[in-house]
């Protein structure tokens, strides 16, 4: 294979450095060092030496941060859940007039999210740890890779705020956040949580007053701590299964190798992402519909009315990922119940187990209403449509109705294959009157890159809308064993929170068309062209008198075959100091 090789100095052993489009190789002179690209976080120009510096010295200071996940008690553990992430640096220096081969990964500076000067003493880059999220790592990821990383970087101030309700996230926007917007000071919010944080973001930014003209929209560079990370897996990282282009380094005809893979958890995104406005969609319900959260001390769901500000009675919610009824609903709800949370992160499947083949034996559940989606002709004009059954009739039962602004639901789940990252566009899965066994291979094809939508039998509809209305025909279930559940089947989902209508209701969905409110930081630049680092790139030349001083930053993952590869070396050159 053809690479490029730099003479360098890596921990004060002299080493031959390459950059190919899988990974990071440190030669050293009786051993070899391999550090996958998809943990690389970023080669930071810390500093460029003076003009005094002559050609003849014309060295290349770098310095390598890595960080990995471990298990909490150096005890090596094979799910994801129990794995912990740190960061390291390691410094090199080499020599010659080229930098390091990898434009896409530099970062010759600090961009400016990251450059934001605090005003009146206030710092305005907040890192929020939401600690109840997925399986409540955040708290860890902050103390182990991320402040290490701000750190090292030397970011401006940050003040980090911990969630200790599930208010706390709409609070702090509300009463830190938004007022900061409104007098047009930018910030940035370094959210590690799942989808739900930017929910609170999103919503109270919306129902509270943005003053128009000078508001300065806050950006959101997004930690995916959450269970599904739809967002974040949909827009702040290369989908796994879409192809990259080949390069002079891959032997014809093979797939890339894993090098589409950004497993920085957003770091990545962070430091070499550029902010974009966040799409968003708005949902109005029927007149009295509530919210509904099972408190910790009780089996029984709340009942919570949504504010409303409208004379008619009907509320408004706005999201970023997807509103859904039917299945999906029922099964975000249903795993959120006490009996079912219990089951730790298994709960989703014993969830679905319980809708689809109930314990009583009673057949299982169609979703019974009218839903219609919303388009616009050429002159702007809207129309509406109801979903319709194959011989022309209005459908009436349904199985499973999402409507989403997202690719993935989580990592592997590709619900909406068509989807880009924040291209803004609403489009809408459904699934009519099937059985279980038939609902289970059509959602198992979403689990094969989204060939759910292709089905040879025409089961799925999947199609973009500018909005869905659905009018709800489900009486009360008069089988519920819980009064509180007698409602159940008419739960929409929206981002996560569960909303039911009351009978007769309705709720609508639209695209947002005005001015978003948050920026998010997508897919990175490196993900888009990651082949660069091929030996047919052109180096980045360098002046002697620019003699540029860099970081690698890189997170390794214990779990992955590279990383305990790599760590076995690692840790006989550079032993890494576990936490106390
Ligand atoms: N200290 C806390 N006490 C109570 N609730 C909290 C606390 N911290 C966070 N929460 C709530 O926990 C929920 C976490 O949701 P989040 O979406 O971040 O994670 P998730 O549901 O595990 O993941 P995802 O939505 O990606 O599947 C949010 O509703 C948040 O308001």
């Amino acid at each position: 294979m053809d690479s490029y090789f730099q003479d360098a100095v890596f921990m004060g052993e002299p080493a031959k450095l390459s950059l190919l489009p899988s990974s990071f190789d440190v030669q050293f002179s009786d051993r070899q060092l391999q550090i996958p690209t998809a943990n690389i976080i970023a080669i930071h120009v810390t500093h460029r030496a003076r003009a005094e510096v002559s050609e003849s010295d014309s060295r290349i200071h770098a310095a390598l941060f890595a960080a990995g996940n471990y298990p909490k008690d150096s005890v090596e553990q094979n799910d994801n859940q129990g794995e912990m992430f740190r960061l390291k640096s390691f410094q090199m220096e080499y020599t010659g007039q080229h930098l390091l081969p990898c434009p896409p990964l530099l970062l010759p500076h600090l961009p400016e999210h990251l450059r934001l000067p605090p005003k009146n003493g206030q710092a305005n880059i907040h890192v929020v740890i939401s600690t109840f999220s997925g399986t409540q790592k955040a708290e860890g990821f902050y103390e182990l890779a991320l402040k290490p990383l701000l750190d090292q970087l030397k970011v401006s101030p940050y003040a980090v705020h911990r969630t200790e309700s599930a208010d706390s996230i709409s609070q702090l926007t509300r009463d830190i956040i938004l007022p900061r917007v409104n007098q047009g000071i930018k910030q940035l919010i370094i959210l590690l949580s799942g989808d739900g944080g930017m929910v609170d973001v999103v919503n109270t930014l919306f129902s509270e007053q943005m003053t128009t003209a000078n508001a300065a929209i806050p950006i959101v560079g997004l930690i995916p701590m959450g269970t599904g990370n739809a967002l974040y897996n949909s827009s702040c990282r290369p989908r796994p299964n879409k192809g990259l282009p080949a390069t002079t380094t891959q032997t014809s005809g093979q797939e890339p190798d894993g090098t589409s893979e950004d497993q920085t958890r957003g770091l990545r995104n962070l430091l070499l992402g550029m902010p974009k406005p966040l799409p968003t969609f708005h949902v109005t319900f029927s007149p009295k519909s509530t919210s509904i959260s099972y408190p910790a001390s009780s089996t029984h769901p709340m009942h919570t009315p949504l504010s409303s500000t409208s004379p008619s009675g009907t509320s408004t919610l706005h999201g970023c990922v997807l509103t859904s009824w039917c299945l999906h609903a029922s099964l975000i709800s249903l795993s959120d119940a006490p009996a079912h949370r219990v089951h730790g992160s298994s709960r989703f499947s014993t969830a679905a187990k319980s809708l689809l083949c109930p314990p009583d034996n009673s057949p299982t559940h169609l979703y019974k209403g009218v839903v219609s989606t919303l388009h616009c002709d050429q002159s702007g004009q809207e129309i509406w449509e109801p979903l319709r059954e194959r011989d022309g009739s209005i459908r009436r039962e349904h199985m499973y109705i999402l409507a989403t602004l997202v690719s993935n639901l989580e990592e592997g789940f590709t619900v909406s294959p068509h989807s880009e990252p924040l291209d803004g566009k609403l489009r809408i899965v459904s699934i009519g009157a099937v059985g279980p066994e038939e609902v289970v291979r059509l959602l198992g094809l979403a689990y094969q890159g989204g060939r759910h939508v292709d089905d040879e039998n025409g089961l799925v509809g999947y199609e973009e809308v500018e909005g869905l209305r659905i009018e709800f025909a489900e009486e009360d279930d008069d089988g519920a064993e819980d009064k509180s559940e007698m409602g159940r089947w008419r739960r929409v989902c929206v981002d996560g929170l569960i909303v039911e209508c009351p009978r007769a209701g309705w709720v609508e969905v639209r695209r947002d068309r005005g001015r978003s409110v948050v920026e998010l930081i997508p897919i990175s630049p490196a993900e888009c062209y990651p082949y660069a680092f091929a030996s047919d790139t052109a180096p980045v030349a360098t002046s002697p008198d620019k003699v540029p001083v860099t970081t690698l930053s890189l997170l390794l993952r214990t779990t992955h075959p590279d990383y305990i590869k790599t760590v076995s070396l690692l840790s006989t050159l550079y032993p890494f100091s576990h936490p106390p």
